[in-house]
């Protein structure tokens, strides 16, 4: 656990960056802090590993407070990972990796091993390795910063704003992945973030900033949806904040499916007209929805490069949100459901999504 003791931090020039904060982040959890332009974010992170000095207050790790530490030490059990990654630029995106290993006292051979490790899990693949950062993509080198801050398997993770030099689509591959090593490395971390949706889809617990270095609330995303503490934390959190809603709301469980018609790859287009409603065809492999395919299309055949794949398919198990992507993205209004194998179950339109309406009529 990481916890603030009432800290303080003013600079020379008398700017008050941080104000008496106190808060905890709790073990294997993602702490967000959020808020406007210079309201302390950064400094508050950076007063973790000491790159800034409180001037008053304290910060503990597990209980020992930071002032009490060695800094090599300190820092050794905290990775750091910035916005743009800041590689060494002269370094290949595996000795970018090793390198920490190597300062941690691994090994040459064991420093090696764990970056190869490490920058599997981070999804880069093995050609990517003997490049240098300037040859990789905004999204790559994030992963790379990642994998970099993990190579010391430290207990903490800092992150100022890790995904934000990226696009938004890139940004939620990297946000899904992230959760998904978090799921399995459990690491104590908190992030920095602009972004009030990245706060609320990665944060077990969202601080909500003040200008002026205060803290208005901290709690978990759907309490502060539900229960915004004061009127600035409501409008920070915005006026969309029904729709971010969605995202903590389960899926009706009584509702009603339609049976939606399937094509399969290799199946004439003509016989796939006959079967559709309208335009689009779902295609399915081993009943698993692969994309939509456009009947129209003057083509013979269903292949994989004709089919639309840029739907989201929603899990029963999953939120309204997720429902709702399915059935916006889809290009035919009929969002596809999926078990948790993502095996089809059936196809819902937004009126049914939200249990407003009719159910789909075929023909
Ligand atoms: N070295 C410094 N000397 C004086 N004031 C500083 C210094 N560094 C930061 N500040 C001020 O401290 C305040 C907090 O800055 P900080 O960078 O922590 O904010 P932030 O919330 O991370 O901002 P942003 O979201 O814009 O990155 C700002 O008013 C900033 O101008």
């Amino acid at each position: 656990m990481i916890s603030f003791d009432n800290v303080t931090k003013f600079y020379a020039d008398g700017t008050v960056a941080v104000d008496r904060l106190s808060f905890e982040a709790p073990t294997s959890k993602i702490t967000i802090l959020v808020g406007p332009s210079g309201c302390g974010k950064t400094t508050s992170l950076r007063m973790i590993n000491r790159l800034i000095e409180p001037s008053s207050g304290a910060i503990t790790l597990n209980g020992q407070s930071t002032l009490d530490m060695d800094v090599v030490q300190l820092r050794r059990k905290i990775g750091y990972v910035i916005q743009n990654a800041g590689l060494f630029p002269h370094k290949t995106v595996q000795d970018n990796v090793a390198v920490t290993a190597r300062l941690n006292g691994a090994t040459r051979r064991a420093a090696r091993t764990k970056a190869l490790d490490l920058l599997a899990r981070v999804g880069l693949s093995p050609e990517m390795h003997q490049r240098y950062p300037w040859q990789l993509s905004g999204g790559q080198q994030q992963r790379v910063g990642v994998a970099r801050a993990l190579a010391s398997d430290p207990e903490f993770m800092l992150m100022d704003e890790p995904f934000s030099a990226v696009d938004p689509v890139v940004r939620e591959q990297l946000q899904d992945e992230f959760l998904r090593l978090q799921s399995d490395i459990g690491k104590t971390i908190i992030m920095v973030t602009h972004d009030i949706d990245e706060a609320m889809k990665l944060g077990d617990r969202v601080a909500v900033f003040r200008p002026g270095g205060r803290l208005a609330q901290i709690d978990s995303p759907a309490m502060l949806l539900n229960h915004p503490k004061d009127p600035f934390v409501a409008d920070f959190i915005g006026r969309d904040r029904g729709y971010r809603k969605l995202a903590f709301s389960a899926i009706q469980p009584g509702l009603s499916l339609f049976s939606e018609p399937c094509a399969s790859l290799g199946m004439t287009v003509a016989e796939a007209r006959e079967r559709a409603i309208g335009q689009w065809i779902l295609v399915t492999e081993n009943n698993q929805p692969l994309g939509w395919f456009d009947v129209t299309q003057p083509k013979d055949q269903i292949l994989a490069d004709g089919i639309n794949l840029s739907s989201t398919f929603a899990p029963l198990t999953g939120s309204l949100r997720q429902l709702m992507d399915a059935v916006l993205s889809s290009p035919c209004g009929r969002g596809i459901v999926v078990d948790d194998r993502r095996q089809l179950l059936g196809s819902v339109n937004v009126e049914q999504a939200f249990g407003t309406g009719q159910p789909i009529k075929a023909g």
